[in-house]
């Protein structure tokens, strides 16, 4: 069984929400002055993972957040991917990485094995196949898996990824068709390959289009919350509710600031579960 069917399995039991533990140490609504900023987060990130863990299909881990720490980051880094993956659920490392074959061998031993070892990873295309092919051993091998940035979420997405192909293609489909068509000889045994695709929340062009094109690629799909991303339109990423999750962070790490008097972790756990009711509602609607 592969990551992303045991991704598949923990939608279909818990819902489509990705716990974003982007955790940035201002986030805290207290610290406590003996610990190190890492150590903190760590506290911080333990008692968030053990309210959402019935409530979240996922976890993403956004690598950035501990590495602007240093080392003490680092270690916190590793210490929150220990505790979310110690859950059962799967845990995205997001580290975008995109570099050379060689180069690439690396970054895959360095977030596939080791102290930072995360279920699946997030890359970034732009320097072709061959820096994605790598990790694809770790794929086949120890069920390992990857998401693909392909249409993000962030306006500067017009930038490049719109960008218009002469056989009338953008150039995201030219990245979504092109994975899409590696990853039929690592799919799984629910149907989804194990090389998935990162599709923002907030563009709603060809949603429809997008996920019919793609059936066999499951989504990573941020956006929700802090970026303007709609459940309504979210929903037509996924099919009846699975293929696909939905990421937040910043919506989930501060719901504390929107609930007075709720400890930041029960707080958290009723967004998560706002959350799934919200998206799955829409998807009902369909
Ligand atoms: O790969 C990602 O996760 C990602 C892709 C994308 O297109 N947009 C995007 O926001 N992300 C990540 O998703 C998270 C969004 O965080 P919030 O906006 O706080 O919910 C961050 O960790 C981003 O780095």
């Amino acid at each position: 069984m592969t990551n992303m069917d045991k991704l598949y399995e923990s939608v279909a039991a818990n819902g489509p929400v990705c716990v974003g533990l982007d955790t940035e140490i201002s986030y805290l609504p207290t610290t406590d002055t003996a610990k190190t900023a890492g150590e903190n987060v760590v506290e911080f990130n333990r008692a968030l993972i053990a309210a959402t863990k019935g409530v979240a299909g996922c976890y993403k881990v956004q690598i950035a957040y501990y590495e602007s720490l240093g080392l003490d980051g680092m270690r916190a880094y590793a210490e929150t991917l220990k505790m979310a993956r110690a859950t059962g659920l799967p845990v995205i490392a997001d580290i975008k990485r995109g570099d050379i074959a060689k180069t690439a061998e690396m970054y895959a031993k360095a977030h596939f094995t080791g102290d930072f070892e995360a279920d699946i990873v997030t890359l970034a295309p732009y320097m072709g196949l061959d820096s994605i092919s790598p990790y694809l051993p770790y794929c086949k091998d120890q069920g390992k898996g990857v998401f693909v940035l392909c249409r993000t979420s962030n306006p500067g997405a017009k930038d490049f990824e719109y960008q218009k192909l002469a056989d009338g293609r953008h150039i995201y489909d030219l990245v979504g068709d092109s994975l899409t068509e590696m990853g039929k000889d690592y799919m799984g045994e629910c149907g989804y390959s194990s090389i998935g695709l990162v599709i923002g929340g907030t563009y709603t062009e060809e949603a429809t289009a997008i996920r019919a094109a793609y059936k066999n690629t499951f989504f990573l799909i941020p956006g929700y919350g802090a970026q303007g991303g709609k459940a309504a339109d979210i929903a037509q990423y996924l099919t009846k509710g699975n293929g696909g999750v939905v990421n937040s962070s910043r919506g989930i790490l501060l719901a504390y600031k929107k609930q007075p008097g709720v400890a930041f972790d029960e707080a958290a756990y009723n967004e998560c579960v706002r959350m799934r009711e919200d998206i799955q509602g829409e998807c009902n609607k369909l």
